[in-house]
């Protein structure tokens, strides 16, 4: 029998109710869920009763007594799979139906050589440092804890907490805990109860068996009514349960989805270890792209300045009425105009500009950035830096206004983006291509293919999304 037919047996037993739906094994997405009849819309398909789940309630007692009180719910949760006694009896078939070990090490970047970190794009490295920081925390809190046994001079002396914990599998590793970690954050959902209420969002989760087999999908909102197009079931709880409902008819043989949520394709990468091809919900960070223009006005202004500087002179100061030095910079002493990047940095624009597939040609802070090199620079006087502000401050647009400034802007943002394009993009997208040039020395290739295939897949989909921008800003 198939694991996921035992599956369906045990589910079954517990309450759970599949209406015209079942688990499946779909090539390149591991399980999924596919409809076995035409489907209506509004159907309820699947009923997961609250008893099933596995919350921060369920964790063995042992475990949550043994960890501290502050640890997260998603820490806790982790710590319950890995430390139960394997196989366990209670989730045998629910296990069974799991990715393995090798699925998770071979999409989920977290697992990854760290070599290849130089290679993920900017937004999918600090989403990978964040995951990397909460788990570090987890497990360290873990391994601080009484769970592993350490050393053989302790079990003669066991506490009545260590006897508690004697049917638990004491002896995992750092990737036994790791794996549990990611299982968990892969395969939660989002539950509020009046008591999970008091926590922090982010600890608001539950497994619920069977559910945690449904594959996303992203959808256009502006597409609804199209036909084809990819409209998502919906996801609700109550108190005693779980139901998930259809959204649109589905013929019998497709595979019904559900959405995690509007997420760009590095945070899917990052934390489900999966890209997605027609994303809407997908923005690419082009930081790389305008950072180094800021840089360089900012070392033209510096250079400038020098060059204006007098030789020093002597200057007697006049003392005030008290005797003191007047500090007071004197007009020939003023502050000398900022760079657009310092301005930039006062006003909170600094950084995060992105381009996304319903701002092709950049964010609002693109803009703001491109204005603020426009506006600032030395060649624009005193006029520049207060057409900026009231750009900023009152939303008033001259570049807007005229096509000749426009084109100015457009012709910045368009050379900033074939520079990185040549300079960055190509090469990943080479690198990734060529395995050759992964090589370190001699040790051999870095990484799995699997990996370097993710990646290289990553880079020409920022590839394509810059080529658009450039498309719209040239055309
Ligand atoms: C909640 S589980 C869904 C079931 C999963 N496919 C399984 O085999 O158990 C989430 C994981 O499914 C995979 N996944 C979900 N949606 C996907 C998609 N659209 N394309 C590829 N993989 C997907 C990713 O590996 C993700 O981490």
């Amino acid at each position: 029998m198939e694991a996921y037919e035992e599956l369906l047996i045990w589910a079954k037993d517990r309450g759970i109710i599949l209406n015209g739906v079942e688990p499946r094994r779909i090539p390149g997405r591991g399980m999924g869920i596919v409809a076995t009849k035409p489907l209506e819309e509004d159907e309820t398909i699947l009923t997961v009763p609250s008893t099933t789940l596995r919350t921060y309630e369920t964790v063995h007692p042992s475990i949550s007594r043994a960890l501290p009180k502050d640890i997260s719910i998603h820490g806790l949760l982790a710590a319950d799979l890995a430390f139960d006694p394997s196989p366990s009896a209670k989730y045998r078939q629910w296990n069974a139906v799991c990715p393995s070990r090798k699925d998770m090490w071979d999409y989920l970047p977290l697992t990854w050589d760290h070599r290849l970190r130089q290679f993920l794009p900017r937004k999918a490295l600090e989403l990978l440092l964040k995951q990397e920081a909460k788990f570090e925390k987890d497990w360290s809190m873990v391994q601080q804890s009484k769970l592993l046994s350490s050393g053989p001079g302790k079990k003669e002396n066991k506490s009545l907490e260590e006897e508690d914990c004697g049917t638990l599998n004491k002896s995992i590793t750092r990737d036994d805990y790791l794996y549990a970690w990611l299982l968990v954050n892969t395969r939660t959902f989002y539950h509020e109860t009046p008591k999970t209420k008091k926590f922090n969002k982010d600890d608001r989760m539950v497994l619920q068996p069977v559910a945690d087999l449904f594959n996303h999908t992203s959808y256009d909102p502006s597409a609804e009514k199209k036909e084809g197009n990819k409209k998502t079931c919906s996801v609700a709880f109550s108190p005693t349960a779980f139901t998930i409902t259809t959204t649109r008819p589905y013929a019998a043989g497709e595979e019904v989805y559900i959405c995690y949520g509007n997420h760009s394709n590095d945070f899917l990468l990052i934390e489900y270890g999966f890209l997605f091809d027609e994303n809407v919900w997908d923005e690419v960070c082009i930081d790389d792209a305008i950072l180094p223009l800021l840089d360089q006005a900012q070392t033209h202004s510096q250079s400038q300045q020098q060059q204006q500087q007098q030789p020093p002179r002597k200057v007697t100061r006049r003392l005030n009425e008290r005797g003191k030095k007047d500090l007071k910079p004197q007009a020939s002493q003023q502050q000398p105009p900022k760079s657009p990047k310092e301005v930039l940095e006062e006003t909170g624009f600094l950084g995060n500009y992105n381009l996304d597939p319903r701002n092709p040609t950049g964010c609002y802070r693109t803009q703001v950035a491109l204005r603020a090199l426009a506006a600032l620079a030395d060649s624009a006087g005193p006029q520049g830096e207060k057409k900026f502000r009231a750009f900023i401050d009152y939303g008033q647009d001259p570049w807007e206004e005229s096509l000749e400034e426009q084109a100015k802007l457009n012709a910045l943002l368009a050379q900033a983006l074939k520079r990185w394009s040549s300079d960055a993009i190509e090469k990943k997208i080479r690198d990734g291509l060529d395995k050759l040039e992964w090589r370190e020395g001699h040790e051999g290739v870095v990484g799995r293919e699997c990996h370097r295939g993710l990646l290289s897949m990553r880079w020409m989909q920022v590839k394509r999304m810059v080529d658009r921008a450039l498309k719209e800003l040239e055309g």
